[in-house]
C-alpha cells in the first residue's frame, strides 16, 4: 500500500491547526498521564514533536536523564491512550535526554541528543569520509546481517553461534550487536568490560575467537533505551566507522529486530559489503513469525542485498533424556515458506533449555556442548551460510 500521508501531517479527521488536532489531543494526554507522584508527563518533559505515519503516532518527548526514569513506567499507559484516539492505529514514545550520561569508556563520552553519541577523543578525524559507505569496515570482507522480522524468535543466540561456528571453521570473523534496545553480546558472551579507546578508535572486545562490539558494552543498560532515532543511527554508524575491526573474513552482525528505518539504513550503509555476504533471516516455526520473516526477506530482496537464507529456531524439541524428537509447531514450515519466496533453507535448530542455559552463562553452546545436538545443528548452519558465500570468503569451507 502507498503511503499517501506526508511525514509530521495528522491523521484524517485533525486538521493540524484545529484544536482537535493530533497534537492538541496527544499534549492533552499527556498532561492528563500522571507519575506516582502525581506529575503529569508535561511537567517534567517536554513535547518536542509529533509525526503521524499511515496511523501510527511518533511522539518525541525532551527530559532530563534523572526524569527518563519516571517517564519510562508511564510509556504503555501513554502509547495506549494515544492508539485510542481516532484516526491513531498505533504509538511509540521516544525520549531525548538533554544532560550527558556515565561516560561509557575511560575516555569515550555521549554526546546526548547528537548524531555521533560517543565522543572517543584522540585524533581528529574527518568524520564525514570516515563513515561514507564506502570507507566503512575497510579490512572486512563479507558481512553477513542476521535479522529476523519480528523480536524474540531468537535471532541473537543464532548469531552468536553462527559467528563462533564461523570463527571454528577458521576464518576471522567479528559480532556486530545492533540491537541498540536491547543489548545481549554481553550476557551471551559472558563478557562485561568497557572497550579500550585508543587514538580515537574503540578496540573490540576479544571473546571466543570473536571480536565483538555491543552497546551494551558501553553505556548501562537503562541509557540507550531513551535514545532517539538519530542517536541510534549515529551509534551505529560509530560502531561501523570507529571500531577497530581490522582485517575479517566476515563481520556478522545482530541486526534489531523487524523491519524498520534502522534496519533500513544499516543495511544501506552496507550496502556494498552486504553483496558480498548477506542476509540470513531467523525465524520460528509458527505462522506468524512466518510472516514476519517474509518481510524480512522482502526488506533484503528490495535491498539488492543477497539471501542467504532462512534457519528455523525452535524447530523441534530433543527430550535430553531419550532424544525424542517432538515437533511442537508442526514442522518443516520455514522450509517450505523457504521454497515458496524461492530462497534456500540454511538449518533447524531444536528448542533446548541447553541452549537457553548456555546463553545465560556467556558461552555459545556450539563451543560448551560441541558433541550436542544444538551444536551439531549450528555447525550445520554455519557451513551452510560459508557454502553460500563467494569463494574468495568461503575458501575454508569445507566442501
Ligand atoms: N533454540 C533455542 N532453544 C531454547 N531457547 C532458545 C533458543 N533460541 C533462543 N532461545 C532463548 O530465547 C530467548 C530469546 O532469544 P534471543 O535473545 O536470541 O532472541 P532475539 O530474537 O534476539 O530477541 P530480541 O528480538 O529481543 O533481540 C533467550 O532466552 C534465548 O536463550
Amino acid at each position: 500500500m502507498t503511503d499517501t500521508t506526508p511525514p509530521n501531517d495528522t491523521p484524517p479527521g485533525f486538521p493540524a491547526t484545529h484544536p482537535d488536532s493530533a497534537e492538541t489531543r496527544i499534549a492533552n494526554i499527556l498532561k492528563s498521564e500522571q507519575d506516582g507522584q502525581g506529575s503529569n508527563v508535561l511537567s517534567f518533559a517536554a513535547l518536542e514533536s509529533v509525526s503521524v505515519r499511515n496511523g501510527h503516532a511518533h511522539v518525541s518527548l525532551a527530559t532530563s536523564r534523572d526524569n527518563a526514569s519516571r517517564v519510562e513506567p508511564l510509556r504503555p499507559r501513554v502509547e495506549a491512550a494515544i492508539t485510542n484516539l481516532p484516526g491513531i492505529t498505533g504509538a511509540t514514545l521516544s525520549f531525548t535526554s538533554h544532560r550527558p550520561a556515565t561516560p561509557p569508556a575511560a575516555n569515550a563520552t555521549p554526546q546526548g541528543g547528537g548524531h555521533r553519541p560517543f565522543n572517543l577523543g584522540g585524533k581528529k578525524r574527518n568524520a564525514t569520509s570516515r563513515h561514507a559507505p564506502e570507507t566503512l569496515l575497510p579490512g572486512v570482507k563479507a558481512v553477513i546481517a542476521v535479522a529476523s522480522g519480528k523480536g524474540g524468535v531468537g535471532k541473537s543466540t543464532t548469531a552468536v553461534n553462527l559467528a563462533a561456528g564461523l570463527a571454528q571453521a577458521g576464518m576471522k570473523t567479528g559480532l556486530l550487536d545492533a540491537d541498540i534496545y536491547g543489548p545481549s553480546l554481553p550476557r551471551m558472551l559472558g563478557r562485561n568490560t568497557r572497550p579500550e579507546v585508543v587514538d580515537g578508535t574503540i578496540l573490540p572486545i576479544e571473546a571466543w575467537g570473536l571480536k565483538s562490539m555491543s552497546i551494551g558494552y558501553l553505556v548501562d543498560e537503562n541509557q540507550a533505551m531513551i535514545w532517539r532515532g538519530p542517536m541510534v543511527m549515529g551509534a551505529l554508524t560509530q560502531f561501523l566507522g570507529e571500531v577497530e575491526w581490522g582485517e575479517l573474513d566476515v563481520l556478522v552482525i545482530d541486526m534489531p529486530p523487524g523491519t524498520g528505518d534502522a534496519q533500513l539504513t544499516l543495511a544501506q550503509k552496507l550496502g556494498h559489503k552486504l553483496a558480498i555476504g548477506g542476509a540470513v533471516i531467523v525465524s520460528t516455526p509458527q505462522d506468524i513469525a512466518l510472516l514476519d520473516a517474509r518481510r524480512g526477506v522482502a526488506m533484503f530482496e528490495k535491498m539488492e542485498t543477497p539471501i542467504l537464507g532462512v534457519v528455523e529456531n525452535m524447530s523441534y524439541f530433543c527430550c535430553p533424556n531419550c532424544n525424542h524428537r517432538t515437533e511442537l509447531f508442526g514442522h518443516g514450515g520455514a522450509k517450505t515458506e523457504a521454497e515458496k519466496m524461492g530462497v534456500p533453507f540454511l538449518a533447524e535448530i531444536p528448542l533446548l533449555a541447553d541452549i537457553r542455559a548456555s546463553g545465560d552463562e556467556g558461552t555459545p553452546i556450539i563451543l560448551s556442548a560441541p558433541e550436542s545436538e544444538a551444536a551439531h545443528a549450528y555447525n550445520r548452519l554455519a557451513h551452510a551460510v560459508m557454502r553460500s558465500l563467494s569463494p574468495e570468503i568461503s575458501q575454508k569451507a569445507p566442501s
